[in-house]
């Protein structure tokens, strides 16, 4: 039978996705569950890894009964996912020895703390790109064996294997035959050395991570193994962590082309080709992908706290019924008057890097309401890309004609009119907003002939809508924003 799917896993923060695109890159069928976030302590973000397991299993069953799809009829599966977040279990049973803890999580400040002292951070830099962050894997990873009874006696005898969520599901789907990565997950683990391409010796060392947990790193568009979880024996055969995999989703080939994707975090991406650019202005150096043998860079600026904000005021401050309705709310004012959202729930990221800055809202007067609130919110996520964007060329000397953008919150007009008119350049938004999966789908199709060249997904990406900057007060507004940071930053203990 004719292959006519490719399928995408998309394993977000929130949520689970399976998508079936048909070869022209449009989606036939897609299904969605959200999970569980677990808060332990305020600062701290937990998953359980098998709740995480079966939510996928479950959509991508629901993915293939909504077009009554055959197992004969998918090519292939790719996967793509929140990168960073760490789950280690035991290999002979399959059971997770802790939560999944969360790229987002922050209990492992003390140990990045450590590194520091030990004097780790150029070392950091220059090898793995990344910065001393509890964002990353591998303080995770050491806080579990050091927390939970008998980890590390049992990661030492070799009975422990650690994963990003792509190794985990690779694992799973393949009934525990591969135990796999690939090199755009890798480079977010501050255990694997971005020059080299190799785990770095010395960091699993200062980590006092042993080698046998570590998976095998791949490529981001080969075979990793097979599943009979659709009723056939379907192949995986591409993953990429999800912002490298809307890079490839959003055609970003060229040097110098980038995207900024608003998901609950907001990840601006720009390809330096085989280039690895160190930055000098808090961004990151990060694998963008393996292909054809060939490995790619890209410089990333990482913003934890995006539509996580909007999902803040729907769920906690209660202001909103669904963050669809911001836009109604923040347009129902001219302006904020005055006031500043700073959403460093989880502190800040690029460029700033503060483990220790905390949410804020300042400019408050008798006259704010919710209007201004829910507009400032928004704002935020605006001011926030343009930090990472002025950081991004700076470092890289490009300047960018257009910001190509997707995510869950681009759909929202209101914010890409008003992130056009701050970062004084077009923001373009294509049809498919879901181009974290369908990156991962082209990255699987290419491996196995379902698409011949990278030229498909050049081809499938059409312009939704361009917005044009319209103001002429940004820089203003945008030096207010700046003050407001400086209040928020080094707050925590
Ligand atoms: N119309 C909208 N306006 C503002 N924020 C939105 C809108 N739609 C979704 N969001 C936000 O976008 C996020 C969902 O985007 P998605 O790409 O699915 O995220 P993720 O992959 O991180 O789970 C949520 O945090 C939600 O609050
Ligand atoms: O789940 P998302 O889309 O916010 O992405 C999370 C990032 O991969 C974290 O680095």
């Amino acid at each position: 039978m004719a292959k006519k799917y490719v399928m995408a896993l998309d394993q977000g923060t929130t949520s689970c996705r399976a998508i079936l695109f048909t070869h022209d890159g449009q989606i036939a069928s897609v299904a969605q569950k959200e999970f569980t976030q677990i808060y332990p302590n305020p600062s701290w973000v937990e998953h359980d890894a098998l709740e995480i397991w079966e939510s996928q299993r479950s959509v991508m069953m629901e993915a293939m009964k909504k077009v009554n799809a055959t197992a004969e009829e998918v090519a292939t599966i790719g996967i793509t996912n929140q990168r960073e977040t760490t789950v280690v279990w035991d290999k002979t049973t399959g059971q997770p020895v802790y939560n999944a803890i969360v790229w987002q999580s922050r209990q492992t400040v003390g140990i990045c703390e450590e590194l520091k002292a030990q004097g780790l951070t150029e070392y950091v830099h220059l090898n793995t790109g990344l910065v001393i962050d509890a964002y990353f894997s591998g303080t995770k990873v050491k806080w579990i064996l050091d927390n939970v009874e008998g980890a590390r006696e049992k990661a030492n005898e070799g009975k422990l294997l650690f994963g990003t969520m792509d190794t985990w599901l690779i694992w799973n789907l393949t009934k525990g035959q591969a135990h796999v990565t690939e090199y755009s997950n890798a480079s977010r683990t501050l255990m694997y050395n971005i020059r080299d391409l190799k785990w770095d010796e010395k960091l699993l060392a200062a980590l006092t991570v042993p080698t046998s947990m570590l998976p095998t790193v791949k490529q981001s568009s080969e075979v990793y193994g097979y599943t009979s979880l659709l009723g056939g024996n379907t192949p995986i055969s591409g993953a990429a962590g999800d912002q490298q995999a809307a890079l490839f989703g959003q055609a970003c080939f060229e040097k110098g082309m980038a995207k900024n994707t608003y998901g609950t975090g907001c990840f601006m991406l720009m390809n330096t080709g085989e280039e690895m650019i160190p930055s000098t202005k808090g961004l990151l150096t990060t694998i963008a992908w393996g292909v054809d043998g060939k490995v790619e860079y890209a410089l990333e600026g990482s913003i934890f706290i995006a539509g996580a904000a909007i999902q803040w005021l729907r769920d906690e401050v209660k202001i909103l019924d669904s963050a669809k309705d911001s836009e109604y709310f923040a347009t129902q004012v001219s302006s904020t008057d005055g006031v500043y959202v700073v959403p460093a729930f989880a502190g800040l990221g690029a460029p700033y890097w503060d483990m220790y800055a905390r949410g804020a809202i300042l400019g408050l007067t008798r006259g704010t309401g919710k209007n201004h609130i829910v507009r400032a919110t928004l704002e935020s996520l605006a001011y926030q890309t343009r930090d990472v964007l002025d950081a991004m060329q700076e470092d890289s000397g490009i300047t960018l004609a257009a910001l190509k953008v997707d995510g869950g919150a681009c759909a929202n007009n209101f914010l890409m009119q008003f992130q056009a008119d701050i970062v004084k350049a077009p923001v373009e938004r294509p049809e498919v907003i879901e181009t974290t999966a369908l990156g991962a789908a082209y990255l699987a199709g290419l491996a196995v002939g379902f698409w011949e060249s990278k030229q498909s997904v050049i081809d499938s990406w059409n312009l939704d809508r361009r917005f044009e900057p319209s103001i002429d007060n940004a820089d203003e507004l945008y030096a207010g924003w700046q003050k407001a940071v400086s209040r928020a930053q080094a707050w925590a203990d």
